[in-house]
């Protein structure tokens, strides 16, 4: 069980938050096989745990208070338009993906306790009574909150950083800003890409703080059931290579969650220092998952009777994360068939796509959602860490990285992906047949049974 799962006090779930939407997750978590100690904990504070179930707390969002609103003012959209205040903004969030492209290797202030993933609390930004005001960048927009306009989000963050993500206005949600991403958003807007990630709404402002306003892709979804895979033979910039062998920093919690997956991990040099830099770790991560032989990993998973799993760092062996997958539908070949046309959609805008070609894809991930009710979908998320290639520069994303050129093999693990889910379709289809013949053979006839 990751280590972030365990730490975490009351104090990260507001407690108010449970409503009838978590009563009906916490029913159907009977069959969990892992559940983050955490919401255990949480559910325990709330009510007598209930015999063999494990209570698993619905994310409650609950706007408030009146936050008013202003429209833009010149001022702002200058600044806007010369880019200073968003180089002001990106200083005033901690963003992983941002503050990994400008910070050097001894800036990075990371550890376990900085990790998200699994079912959490969306704080919402603005307090109950609170009247400052809210105004967004480049798109002015009231900010519709109040009293009336209460409403219940279920939400889950199967990777990055703590606190990274907050409550936003009907269907949508902030993510701390990083410029780097905001830049990626704003060039997809004229993309062939555009279709397959999420609704992009501008930026907006806070105290001080900056968010990138998109759409939840949850919003729409009953109990989702939700993975994270995460893309590419690669997980670090070259950059960061590079940061790292002229001022190497090592990492003691990195190093911890090193000898958490195996002990045998880190070598003699780095049990005696205690630390690891980052990109060994990342390469050490990409080596214990299936990053290098398949060109993707899965990151969590979180199902529809509330468990949610972030352990899948030895997941390696295709056969692994076809069972992975396998768990994940249920072996329902409906939505198996649903994600495998979405996934041939996606294939084929990136192939066409001026943005893929133009960018160095790092760290993105493919974000899989689908509901018993039969919906389901794929979505390309998080740019943090997608770069700019130099004027005239492109990138195949199909061939073997070597330092320099950039690639990440963002298409081959694409391609490795649809395959995995077409023996998982396979595999599942087989079963059924041979399970219809097995049922269908031992059916008496009715001759057999005179
Ligand atoms: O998944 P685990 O093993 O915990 O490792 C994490 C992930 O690779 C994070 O990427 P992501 O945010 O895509 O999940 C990465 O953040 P970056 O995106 O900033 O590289 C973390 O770097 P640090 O934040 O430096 O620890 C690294 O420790
Ligand atoms: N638009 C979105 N809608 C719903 N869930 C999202 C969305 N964006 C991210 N998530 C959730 O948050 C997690 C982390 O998102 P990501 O963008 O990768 O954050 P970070 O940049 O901190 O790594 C994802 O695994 C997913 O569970």
């Amino acid at each position: 069980m990751p280590k972030e799962c365990r730490r975490k006090t009351s104090k990260d779930f507001g407690l108010s938050g449970i409503n009838e939407g978590s009563r009906l997750e916490r029913k159907a978590a009977g069959k969990s096989s892992q559940i983050c100690d955490e919401l255990i904990q949480k559910a325990a504070q709330i009510a007598p745990p209930v015999m063999d179930a494990p209570r698993v707390p619905q994310v409650t969002i609950t706007p408030e208070g009146g936050g008013s609103s202003r429209e833009m003012q010149q001022e702002d959209w200058d600044d806007a338009v010369d880019g200073t205040l968003r180089r002001k903004l990106s200083n005033s969030s901690i963003s992983s993906t941002g503050s990994s492209a400008v910070e050097s290797e001894d800036d990075l202030l990371s550890d376990n306790e900085s990790k998200s993933k699994g079912i959490i609390t969306l704080e919402h930004l603005v307090d109950a009574g609170e009247s400052k005001p809210w105004w967004k960048l480049k798109t002015i927009v009231h900010w519709p909150f109040s009293a009336t306009q209460r409403r219940r989000l279920n939400w889950v963050q199967l990777a990055g950083h703590k606190g990274n993500f907050k409550a936003a206005d009907e269907g949508t949600i902030l993510k701390k800003f990083s410029e780097n991403e905001v830049q990626c958003f704003e060039k997809l807007q004229d993309d062939a890409l555009r279709p397959f990630v999420p609704g992009y709404h501008g930026v907006v402002e806070k105290d001080g703080e900056s968010f990138l306003h998109m759409t939840d892709l949850l919003t729409n979804f009953d109990l989702p059931n939700v993975m994270d895979c995460k893309m590419g033979v690669r997980t670090y910039l070259e950059e960061e290579l590079v940061r790292a062998r002229e001022r190497p920093k090592q990492r003691e919690d990195l190093y911890k969650k090193m000898v958490e997956v195996d002990s045998e991990g880190p070598t003699p040099q780095e049990h005696a220092q205690r630390g690891v830099t980052k990109p060994r770790y990342m390469q050490w991560r990409e080596t214990m998952s299936s990053t290098n032989t398949l060109g993707f990993r899965i990151e969590g998973i979180k199902k529809d009777d509330g468990t949610c799993r972030t352990d899948f760092k030895k997941t390696r062996s295709k056969q692994d994360v076809i069972q992975v997958f396998k768990d994940f539908v249920e072996g329902n070949v409906t939505i198996i068939t649903s994600y495998l046309s979405r996934l041939t959609e996606i294939r084929q805008a990136l192939k066409t796509s001026e943005f893929f070609k133009r960018h160095e894809v790092i760290g993105s991930s493919l974000l899989f959602i689908h509901d018993h009710k039969g919906s389901a979908q794929v979505w390309i998320i998080d740019f943090g860490k997608t770069t700019v290639l130099p004027e005239g520069q492109t990138l195949n994303h199909d061939i073997p990285w070597q330092e320099g050129n950039r690639e990440d093999g963002y298409l081959w693990g694409l391609e490795n992906l649809i395959h995995t889910l077409e023996s998982v379709s396979s595999e599942v289809t087989s079963k059924e047949t041979c399970c219809s013949v097995t049922k269908e053979n031992s059916q008496p006839t009715e001759t057999y049974g005179q």
